[in-house]
């Protein structure tokens, strides 16, 4: 059995985490790690784990992590890393879900996030978009998970990238978000009056998740990419819709299309190339599936990609387990095969 740590437990992802590892065949979880539970059990923060879990919250301590042989950190930006150093230094394969290991140019990252305390652990760990980083992510003893925006944005992108079927100037990424995506926050623009029946975009032309999709793109395709990324909160709890447009510079149409993705992701479980209907949220709610569909624009020669994840799962807890299963050499399905909710 695989031993697993949580550090930010508590939260959105964490319990996410939680959830999923009870499931998980190959794993046992020695410790849950939260400062606001200590010493309170699963079942009495979170009523859903009774009769299924009583694990207890405890305090950070490093006798808590040093029976692990993964910890996933599942911290605020910029607080991970020193977690993530003390797991390095224990030798622990660690998986962050924070922006703090995503980059490998620490000064990319510190316009966007903050100065980095450790730049040199940045080439040491891999990018962690499983289906386009496997053969980094197998030796890796540091896994940065990726951002939910660019997962649901590359993995849409990525076969049209390889082909240089498109201009890489240009192209329009338009996200829209559940607000679990915000994590636990209590702020006044996430309360229940400002979103419910409400629909609004933030952060445009700012968003910190344009570089990591710029340099993720750069780094896995050779392509240095110039991009408009606007993410917007839909009043749900979870799941990304990202609508990618994009010139096209050969003349193909949707058959080709067809071809081409399912060529690209032939060895992918968690990709789904919808070819006739086009992918919606209840689809990939509740599991790790990324559905991806396509149309061609002849009017104004534009491919529109419509890529659908749940961002707490394909884009954080799932996508994280899944970065374990290949470090481990597990199949990269265990514990993972799930079915949308119905509604
Ligand atoms: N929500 C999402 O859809 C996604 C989130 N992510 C990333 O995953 C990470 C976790 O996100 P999420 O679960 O949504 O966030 P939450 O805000 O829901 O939870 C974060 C947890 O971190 C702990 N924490 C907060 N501040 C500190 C601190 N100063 N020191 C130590 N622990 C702290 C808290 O637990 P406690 O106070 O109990 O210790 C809290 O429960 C973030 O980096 C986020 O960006 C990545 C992809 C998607
Ligand atoms: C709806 C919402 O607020 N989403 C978050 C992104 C969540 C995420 O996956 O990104 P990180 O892991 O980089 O935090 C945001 O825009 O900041």
């Amino acid at each position: 059995m695989i031993k697993a740590s949580i550090i930010g437990a508590s939260g959105y992802v964490g319990l996410e985490l939680i959830r999923l590892l009870l499931r998980h065949p190959e794993v046992e979880i020695v410790s849950i790690i939260s400062s606001s539970s200590n010493q309170l059990s699963i079942d009495k923060t979170n009523p859903q784990f009774k009769k299924v879990s009583a694990l207890v919250f405890e305090e950070f301590k490093i006798e808590a992590i040093e029976k692990a042989d993964v910890i996933f950190c599942a911290l605020p930006h910029g607080i991970s890393q020193e977690y993530v150093k003390i797991g390095y230094d224990l030798g622990k394969v660690v998986i962050d879900l924070s922006a703090d290991f995503r980059y490998k140019d620490s000064q990319k990252y510190a316009k966007d996030y903050t100065e980095h305390k450790y730049p040199e652990l940045l080439q040491k760990s891999a990018y962690g978009l499983c289906e386009i980083n496997r053969g980094e992510i197998k030796n890796a003893q540091i896994i940065g998970n990726p951002g939910c925006y660019p997962t649901s944005a590359i993995l849409g992108l990525a076969p049209l990238l390889k082909s240089k079927l498109i201009d890489k100037n240009g192209i329009i990424i338009d996200s829209k978000s559940g607000v679990s995506g915000a994590g636990k926050k209590s702020d006044f623009a996430y309360s229940f009056c400002e979103l419910d029946e409400n629909f609004k975009a933030y952060s445009v032309a700012k968003h910190r998740h344009t570089s990591e999709i710029e340099e993720k793109c750069s780094l896995l395709f050779g392509e240095d990419l110039n991009l408009s990324f606007t993410p917007h909160l839909l009043p749900v709890k979870r799941g990304i819709l990202s609508t990618i447009y994009a010139t096209l510079v050969k003349n193909i149409d949707k058959s080709n299309l067809v071809e081409i993705y399912n060529e690209f992701y032939k060895d992918e479980y968690f990709v789904r190339i919808f070819e006739n209907e086009l992918p919606e949220l209840k689809y990939v709610r509740g599991t790790n599936f990324v559905d991806i569909g396509f149309e061609i624009d002849k009017k104004t020669n534009k491919v529109i990609i419509i890529s659908c994840i749940d961002n707490l799962i394909k884009g954080a807890a799932g996508q994280a387990i899944q970065n374990m299963n290949i470090r481990f050499s597990l199949d990269e399905k265990t514990g993972l095969v799930m079915v949308g909710e119905y509604f």
